[in-house]
């Protein structure tokens, strides 16, 4: 391309331009699901591995970048500045702050001459005078040591070094080389900045480094002469030498200042001030506090990235790839700005330091010729580090207006914390929050119904599931919360009260007769576990179930079984001896899955359990075994007593894992952070390989109490067959049926009151549930109604008198049911909640039925009277000669009226009502202290 062509008259840049408008119009969450072109947007070089795959842009995108690069002569250009060349052609020279940190034998030419030497000679110059004034050799005008340090600059003689500084105070190396040592830099003309930097600040002990290339800058010269003022006021104006040296390329005018020209640390003008940190710029303040040996190191790194940039090809080159993302962004998808997010406090000055070095590079309108472009160039760079950013301006990224973010995460903290009783430490915590919002921010806002919002695709990729997933705030007590650490202790809490066991004493079956497992069988379950039945076990697992808290998954230990068997045979031989699992193997995770369009309650997820490896291969083994157990156990063909270990026994073992799990400890994903952990009191967790046949020994007890009941005359099955097989229930898991005639005894021996009742249906939800007895019993009616009323008048001939040739709409089955109860001789409950309402007066007969307000029969309320009476057996209706008055309605019906509703029309639920009233006032435990 020659000089003069702007690059977007070039074909390269009017494709990508083209380009650009198909890329606009798909949905970054749909660039993410093609997986070839996220790993491929995956570079790593010397521990710093760059993911641009959330970046707008295809692999197509990347390949007309190349190109875009190859008409402007990128590699060239590269080249000539390594080189020396003059590519800075507005001020006519080279651009070589490479040359700064480059090796001690490295040969970088400018006009001719290797500047290396140079560089390292004051390099060595800062070494040896740092190494004096911190070992105390170079002192102040009164003879006391140099201890503080104020570097006064500004623009890139400040920002780099504050950066850098503002990296190391954290490091445990270099706190402990700056220990006793104060770095402060002054750069703003405000005098607030002055008196913020001397305060606490002896004279005596502080060195002045004026930094600046060219000394002339006004903010900086003012600052330095209020310094040499503070100086010479304290100490007289000959301490001015002892006690301010200079950084510049300026050395006449440094001089003229009054520094003595030996304490002055050179640089170049082939060194642009922003990219100076690695001159005597930051080197030597940086130096003073720390030692040179711990910048040295920062050089190295420098010079690494250096020599990446300048030979990896451009596919793997970090800097190239960011540079022409950036191009990307701004120029072709006009994208102004670039949030700088780093997850590390230690970066807390590395936005302002690249604000600088971009901007005031690439804060250009004019080309190279200096012909003003058609198109925006150089992007607003801003940032915070995370999380206080997200606390800040990231509502307007999420939701505001399209931001490309760099986001940097340190994989090791600087100060790791760990806290006892948490999960994770602190500085997991602060990743998941570096991990989670770039995907919220690619991914955007989508819908939990298993599409996005805007484009309806179904949820495919982890990432995409990841989101879905996202718990984005939970609602407590009315009140709507969204601050992370206050969801994450409401989930906590709210799940921590649903695995609490309620006080209540728990129900023993003792007495009740089960099958019988032998010897054989009994020895088959306390066995020692052998090598090949600890493999099988395994390879039952799924490979790619997601991992719990130990972080491994089956495929792993299968890849790896040859070097991991040793391990875990020895682990399951310390569990068979000491009977109980090694703290930690027994942790889990509840991840949670909405189950509603937008959930806002706790209860509108489901709680999936993620059971650590080494607890699933036990539980596995122990239900391999109990499978083969089992059959004998619950078959009815063999119900031979076998001598030997009782079926109770099985229970006693369901029991031990029961007591076991319970020692286990959850901790919720909320959003991929776990919670702090609780420990479960009750209830099995779901994907544990043990639950099933847990339920099949449950299913066993309950079937126990039911025979039992039968046999006592308790309970009163359904006869089937010429043979008469009574059939009282059915099971399937924790589904369950209970066949029996329609009677009190029969309902009171599954349900029963609260207090008395209920125990067998309250026996089996503590085994299945861990004690709640808020599982309601569906009754079951009889299917069509023709069904129901052939059964009531064939097996009890109906209910007497009552109209039962169609019900109404608004009268339930249950009032058929109810009317039979009327009826039979446990019926008064129900006669207390319900009256006639007189009509013609053909139903209801006059002696007999209890048709006044007070619900009494005449009958019982005039018994002499009744009975004289000529006319017992006779309706109202047949009365009403001797009644007059009674009759009131002639064209109407007799009809009951039900006492609980107000309009008199039967409810479902007021009968449940005032039938479990009725019930509790009975005393019902005799049935369950025969059983
Ligand atoms: O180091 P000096 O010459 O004082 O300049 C300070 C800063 O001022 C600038 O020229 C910007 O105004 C920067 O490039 C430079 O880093």
């Amino acid at each position: 391309m020659a000089s003069s062509t702007l690059i977007c008259d070039t074909q390269q840049w009017k494709e990508l331009k083209a380009h650009a408008e198909d890329v606009e119009k798909t949905h970054l969450r749909d660039l993410l699901s093609d997986d070839e072109r996220s790993q491929s947007m995956v570079v790593e070089f010397d521990g710093i591995l760059l993911d641009y795959s959330r970046q707008q842009a295809t692999l197509e995108t990347r390949e007309k970048l190349f190109k875009l690069a190859e008409v402007a002569s990128l590699k060239q250009k590269i080249n000539q500045m390594y080189n020396g060349e003059y590519i800075n052609s507005t001020e006519n020279r080279s651009v070589l702050h490479v040359a700064l940190r480059a090796p001690r034998d490295a040969v970088i030419q400018s006009d001719g001459n290797n500047v290396v030497p140079d560089v390292w000679n004051v390099l060595d110059k800062i070494q040896e005078f740092s190494e004096r004034v911190r070992s105390g050799s170079w002192v102040g005008a009164t003879g006391k040591e140099l201890k503080d340090v104020v570097a006064v600059g500004i623009g890139g003689s400040f920002l780099g070094p504050l950066f850098v500084h503002t990296a190391l105070q954290t490091d445990p190396e270099a706190i402990e080389s700056a220990r006793g040592r104060q770095l402060r830099f002054l750069a703003n003309v405000d005098p607030i900045d002055v008196a913020r930097n001397i305060t606490g600040l002896n004279p005596e002990t502080t060195l002045v480094v004026i930094v600046s290339k060219t000394f002339t800058t006004a903010e900086t010269m003012l600052n330095a002469r209020t310094l040499r003022e503070w100086i010479s006021n304290a100490l007289g104006p000959l301490a001015v030498a002892k006690h301010m040296v200079a950084v510049s390329t300026n050395l006449t005018l440094v001089e003229e200042f009054g520094i003595d020209p030996n304490n002055v640390f050179a640089f170049w003008d082939w060194v642009g001030g922003r990219y100076s940190v690695c001159s005597a710029v930051g080197v030597l303040p940086l130096s003073l506090q720390y030692g040179f040996s711990v910048i040295e190191k920062f050089l190295k790194g420098a010079s690494s990235i250096d020599q990446h940039m300048y030979s990896e090809p451009f596919e793997r080159n970090l800097p190239v790839l960011l540079g022409m993302l950036s191009v990307w962004n701004v120029s072709f998808l006009g994208y102004p700005a670039r949030a700088i997010l780093p997850y590390s406090q230690a970066l807390e000055k590395f936005a302002p330091h690249i604000q600088q070095v971009s901007m005031e590079s690439n804060g250009k309108g004019v080309s190279i010729d200096g012909v003003p472009l058609p198109f925006e160039a150089g992007e607003i760079d801003f940032g915070e580090p995370g999380t206080n950013g997200q606390h800040s301006f990231y509502q307007l990224i999420h939701q505001g207006r399209v931001i490309p973010c760099d986001f940097i995460g340190v994989v090791k903290s600087q100060q790791p914390v760990y806290l006892s009783g948490e999960v994770v430490s602190n500085h997991d915590e602060l990743m998941s929050n570096f991990f989670a919002q770039p995907d919220a921010l690619a991914y955007g806002k989508v819908s939990l119904c298993g599409g996005s919002w805007s484009t309806g695709v179904p949820l495919e990729s982890p990432q995409q599931r990841t989101l879905f997933n996202m718990v984005r705030g939970v609602l407590a007590d009315g009140c709507w919360i969204e601050e992370a650490s206050k969801v994450k202790e409401e989930i906590r809490q709210f799940f921590k009260r649903r695995f609490e066991e309620s006080e209540w004493e728990r129900p023993r079956i003792d007495g009740v007769r089960f099958q019988s497992i032998g010897q054989q069988d009994n020895d088959l379950l306390v066995a020692r576990f052998d090598e090949k039945e600890v493999r099988d076990a395994v390879w039952e697992c799924g490979s790619a179930k997601s991992p719990g808290p130990d972080g491994i998954n089956f495929k792993f230990i299968k890849e790896f079984w040859d070097v991991i068997k040793y391990d875990l045979l020895r682990f399951l031989d310390e569990f068979y001896v000491n009977e109980v699992y090694p703290k930690g193997s027994n942790a889990s995770f509840l991840a949670l899955i909405p189950k509603v369009l937008d959930p806002h309650s706790l209860n509108e997820y489901r709680s999936i359990s993620l059971i650590c490896c080494m607890y699933k291969i036990v539980a596995k083994l122990l239900s391999r075994r109990l499978k083969k157990v089992l059959p004998t156990m619950i078959d009815e063909c063999q119900t031979a007593f076998i001598e030997g270990r009782h079926m109770l026994h099985s229970v006693v073992i369901a029991n031990e894992v029961i007591e076991e799990a319970k020692r286990s400890s959850i901790s919720i994903l909320v959003n991929g952070s776990p919670t702090t952990e609780f420990t479960p009191q009750r209830v099995l967790r779901q994907g544990d390989p043990l639950a099933p046949f847990l339920f099949n020994i449950v299913v066993e007890g309950l079937v126990g109490l039911m025979r039992e009941a039968q046999e006592k005359n308790l309970f009163d099955g359904f006869k089937v067959d010429r043979n008469n097989v009574e059939i009282s229930i059915l099971q399937f898991a924790d589904d369950t049926v209970f066949f029996g005639s329609a009677s009190m005894a029969n309902v009171r021996v599954i349900k029963g009151s609260e207090k008395g009742g209920g125990r067998l249906v309250r026996l089996q939800c503590w085994f299945l549930w861990g004690g709640h007895s808020d599982q309601k019993i569906a009754w079951m009616n009889w299917g069509s109604e023709n069904c129901g009323h052939k059964c009531w008048t064939q097996k009890y001939g109906g209910w007497r008198n009552l109209d039962v040739t169609r019900r109404t709409n608004k009268e339930s089955l249950w009032w058929w049911d109810l009317s039979f109860i009327y009826n039979s001789t446990e019926g008064s409950w129900f006669k207390s909640g319900s009256k006639w309402k007189i009509g013609c007066g053909s139903k209801v007969m006059f002696w007999e039925d209890g048709w006044k307000d007070d619900g009494i029969s005449l009958m019982e309320k005039y018994p002499r009277l009744y009975n004289i009476s000529q006319q017992q057996n006779q309706y109202i209706q047949q009365m009403r000669t001797t009644s007059e008055g009674l009759i009131v309605q002639m064209q109407r019906q007799d009809v009951w009226r039900w006492k609980g509703d107000s309009g008199g029309g039967h409810a479902v639920g007021s009968a449940y009502r005032l039938l479990d009233r009725h019930s509790a006032d009975k005393n019902q435990d005799a049935v369950f202290t025969t059983l």
